[in-house]
């Protein structure tokens, strides 16, 4: 069976033609659907560059990533456009909240970019915030919620799109201990109740618990993909 991501030697410098700075030089890395993988490194190491390709925020220079099989380096502006809406949920450290909006509102806004209408939308957004236990306070304002509660919503956000895959760029660096672990078991619980793929880029051992795999990178190379029962993907980079 093919993985659900297929990265293949992956090419990635940041930089013009006179300052360059290669990040990536032949990255392979393959992910299965319903793994809950934790990319570990150094500051620096590009997990942010990697997450950012996988989540179609970076475009890609060199070599290909596969999303089920089909080409991300060849896919249309529209066909990504896509797959940022539908496939592929985001969550940052940060929250990236409108503060503006009411705690519904933000995650309905996600569902109604989708072609739902407002009563679906609605109703998406409710069922997303139940999953991540934020129904009760769906009237608030993010300002009004803790850290840990304001990325419950992000998630919630993300979730609301149904993705087939859940990118976590540092999703409780900015927490305290108590709401990083409520946040992990939150992703935990989608990975294991709903199926959703999950890669978390982490500098907290917080996730060493939570994730089934370790990828570890450094100077943007994967030193470890994590777990003997994985060693066949292990390609030398
Ligand atoms: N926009 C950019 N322009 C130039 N260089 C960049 C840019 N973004 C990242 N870099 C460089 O690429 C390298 C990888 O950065 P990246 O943010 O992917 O690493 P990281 O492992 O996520 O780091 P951290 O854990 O500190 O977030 C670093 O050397 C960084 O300085």
């Amino acid at each position: 069976m093919s993985a659900l991501i297929e990265v293949n030697a992956l090419g990635f410098s940041y930089g013009s033609r006179d300052f360059k700075h290669e990040l990536f030089d032949g990255l392979n890395l393959n992910i299965q659907a319903g793994e809950f993988i934790g990319l570990t490194g150094p500051s620096g190491s590009g997990k942010s560059t990697l997450l950012n390709i996988l989540g179609l925020i970076e475009s890609i220079q060199h070599g290909d990533v596969r999303l089920m099989g089909e080409s991300l380096k060849s896919a249309s502006e529209d066909r990504k456009n896509y797959l940022r809406l539908n496939t592929l949920g985001f969550i940052f450290q940060d929250f990236h909240l409108m503060n503006t909006l009411t705690v519904l509102e933000n995650v309905q806004f996600f569902a109604s970019l989708q072609g739902l209408d407002e009563r679906q939308a609605r109703l998406r957004a409710l069922l997303a915030l139940r999953r991540v236990g934020m129904l009760k306070h769906y009237r608030k304002k993010p300002f009004e919620l803790s850290g840990g509660q304001r990325q419950r919503v992000a998630i919630a956000r993300a979730l609301a799109k149904r993705p087939q895959v859940l990118i976590a760029d540092e999703p409780t660096a900015s927490l305290d201990q108590d709401s990083g672990t409520v946040v992990m078991e939150t992703l935990r619980y989608l990975n294991e109740a709903l199926g959703v793929t999950i890669i978390v880029a982490s500098h907290d051992s917080i996730i060493d618990s939570y994730v089934q795999r370790t990828i570890h990178m450094v100077d943007g190379v994967i030193v470890d993909h994590g777990g003997a029962h994985h060693a066949a993907e292990v390609f030398a980079t």
